[in-house]
């Protein structure tokens, strides 16, 4: 494609194709979007984080990550479509304006590069990282397991064939500790969203433990009024509740951790479908599932800009 107007939105992408697209949306659009690169993966890949800003130093931000479990396609599929979501509602739909001249956006939609191009390439029905275990013929971690969150507790496996094998310690992937590490240095993060798929639900802490978290009644309630504005669209109905009383325990989840940081809306999606498809969700489902979770998307957003 020529300009991000003529990407095909409605298909899935190589992950070269992904790198493209986010270059031209950048080269498009100098005065709102840049690129940070916040490190490498396993296999040398570039962590690609695009930055959405009007301008202004250290302003409020709100992270938005897809592909951190890399066979979960429809994940990149959506958050390639939100970020020019974002270029093309910037000055025209007013909600997204306001949000946009006082918050930042980060949106990682690789997140687990050499997991993505392995499920292009070999399986595609791959999950975790791509870094060997010493002592295993098994591959991998699983990077919802590896945040120092509970690490090691119920709710995560301690053998590398397992796929949410913990890894040999917290932050022990550089696909997490790159985003530790960005979470720490930006230090005014107000919201992190990470976006998995499949089973339609809307999750707030915790997964490593029972204990409600603080702020459990108002994540609820925004939760709840997330999942309606999503199935305003299509009818689509989500779940919603903490993850350990939702789908299971888990523990060294990223959104445990971001919220202990201090990150008070800190949610992961489970996008479509309920398990007719799974992760292998049929294209033309895309953009019906990018769009509806947009409107939730953008209900976290706005309360978070009025909080
Ligand atoms: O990948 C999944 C399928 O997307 C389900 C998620 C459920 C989960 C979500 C948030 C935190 C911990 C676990 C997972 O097991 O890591
Ligand atoms: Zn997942």
């Amino acid at each position: 494609p020529r300009t991000s107007d003529d990407y095909d939105y409605s298909n899935y992408h190589t992950i070269a194709d992904i790198y493209a697209f986010q270059d031209m949306l950048v080269a498009e659009n100098p005065n709102l979007v840049s690129k940070i690169v916040i490190g490498q993966s396993y296999q040398g890949r570039p962590l690609n984080v695009l930055k959405f800003s009007t301008g202004g130093t250290n302003k409020p931000g709100i992270w938005l990550d897809t592909g951190i479990h890399s066979r979960e396609w429809v994940t990149q599929a959506s958050g390639t479509w939100f970020a020019k979501k974002i270029v093309t509602d910037y000055g025209r739909d007013a909600a997204l304006t306001a949000i946009l001249d006082k918050m930042d956006i980060f949106l990682e939609i690789v997140t687990n590069p050499d997991g993505y191009y392995y499920t292009h390439t070999s399986n595609r029905m791959w999950r975790k990282t791509r870094k060997p275990n010493p002592g295993s013929s098994c591959i991998g971690t699983d990077p919802n397991r590896n945040w120092d969150a509970g690490f090691g507790g119920p709710g995560a496996s301690d053998s590398p064939c397992s796929e949410t094998y913990r890894g040999p310690k917290a932050n022990s992937e550089s696909e997490v500790k790159s985003i530790v590490d960005f979470v720490k240095s930006h230090g005014n993060l107000k919201a992190f969203v990470s976006i998995h798929s499949y089973s339609q639900m809307l999750l707030y802490p915790y997964g490593y433990t029972r204990t409600p978290c603080k702020d459990e009644s108002e994540l609820h309630n925004l939760a709840r009024k997330a999942i309606t504005d999503l199935a305003s669209l299509y009818g689509t109905s989500y779940r919603y509740g903490s993850i350990i009383n939702t789908i299971y325990q888990a523990s060294g989840g990223t959104i445990d951790w971001t919220y202990n940081q201090g990150i008070k809306y800190s949610y992961t999606f489970e996008l479509r479908d309920t398990g007719r498809y799974g992760f292998i969700l049929p294209a033309n489902q895309i953009l019906p599932t990018a769009k509806e979770t947009w409107l939730a998307l953008m209900a976290i957003m706005e309360h978070t800009k009025d909080n």
